[in-house]
């Protein structure tokens, strides 16, 4: 099993519970649920997406072996912090690795999911939900998408992007699964009037249901990759 990487780059978490912590983030390339590609979006299943994981970029690659992709995911680290991850670790810091995609569950297994805590990290998976997590995840936040199966009903985090105007995709659908939080994030869209219109929205839910907290796109905000 090898491993295609759009990019691997280390910043800060700009969403969810760990929103501020620095961390490296894996993107995994391609999706299920979108080709990634302009033309297709209309017939996408998940049409909203603000992501391109087609293909390899500059800062990605192609790993044959779990042990290489954790060495260049801990070169990340180490380049940004002058220390190596089991450095940090033994200075009482829990270096993270966030991986993402495209939809990472496609490829992240537990060979790679070992490797990375041989290497000294935590780790955590941004997923869409339409697979089953392999073992050992330390995070799992799954953001599910109308339209696509939910297999993955367990996790740390459900960040639902809002407004969808599916019935299958409205909060209330997910409100009762076992994830220690609930987050809304508003539906980023390149219109700056119906982006403000879903801020509000998901504002305005979250005052009405305390279940669920607002999830702000921080890197977005302040420009952080
Ligand atoms: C690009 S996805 C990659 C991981 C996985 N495929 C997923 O959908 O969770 C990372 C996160 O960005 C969210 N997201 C994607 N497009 C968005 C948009 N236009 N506005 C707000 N959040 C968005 C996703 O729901 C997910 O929580
Ligand atoms: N800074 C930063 N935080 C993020 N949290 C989730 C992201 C993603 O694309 O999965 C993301 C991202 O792309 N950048
Ligand atoms: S499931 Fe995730 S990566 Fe795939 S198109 Fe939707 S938001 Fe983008
Ligand atoms: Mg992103």
């Amino acid at each position: 099993m090898s491993y295609t990487v759009k990019e691997i780059f280390h910043t800060l978490q700009g969403e969810g519970a760990n929103a501020g912590r620095a961390a490296v983030f894996c993107r995994f390339s391609g999706c299920n649920l979108w080709t990634g590609r302009e033309q297709d979006r209309h017939r996408a299943v998940c049409r909203f997406c603000d992501t391109d994981f087609v293909g390899i970029g500059p800062d990605g690659g192609r790993f044959a072996t779990p042990e290489a992709l954790a060495t260049a995911i801990a070169g990340r680290w180490e380049a940004g912090t002058g220390e190596t991850p089991a450095q940090s670790r033994a200075a009482g810091i829990r270096p993270l690795v966030v991986c993402t995609g495209g939809e990472p569950l496609l490829q992240l297994d537990a060979p790679a999911i070992d490797a990375l805590h041989a290497a000294g990290f935590e780790v955590a998976v941004e997923t869409n939900g339409t697979q089953v997590a392999p073992a050992g995840l330390d995070w799992i936040c799954v953001s599910p998408k109308a339209g696509a199966p939910l297999a993955l009903t367990r996790g740390d985090e459900l960040k639902l992007v809002f407004p969808q105007a599916e019935p299958e995709a409205q909060p209330e659908r997910f409100e009762g699964l076992a994830f220690q939080q609930f987050w809304l994030q508003p539906m980023d869209v390149a219109d700056p009037a119906v982006r403000e219109a879903n801020v509000r929205a998901a504002i305005a839910y979250c005052l009405a249901h305390p279940r669920w907290r607002l999830s702000v796109q921080t890197h977005k905000v302040v420009g952080v990759r």
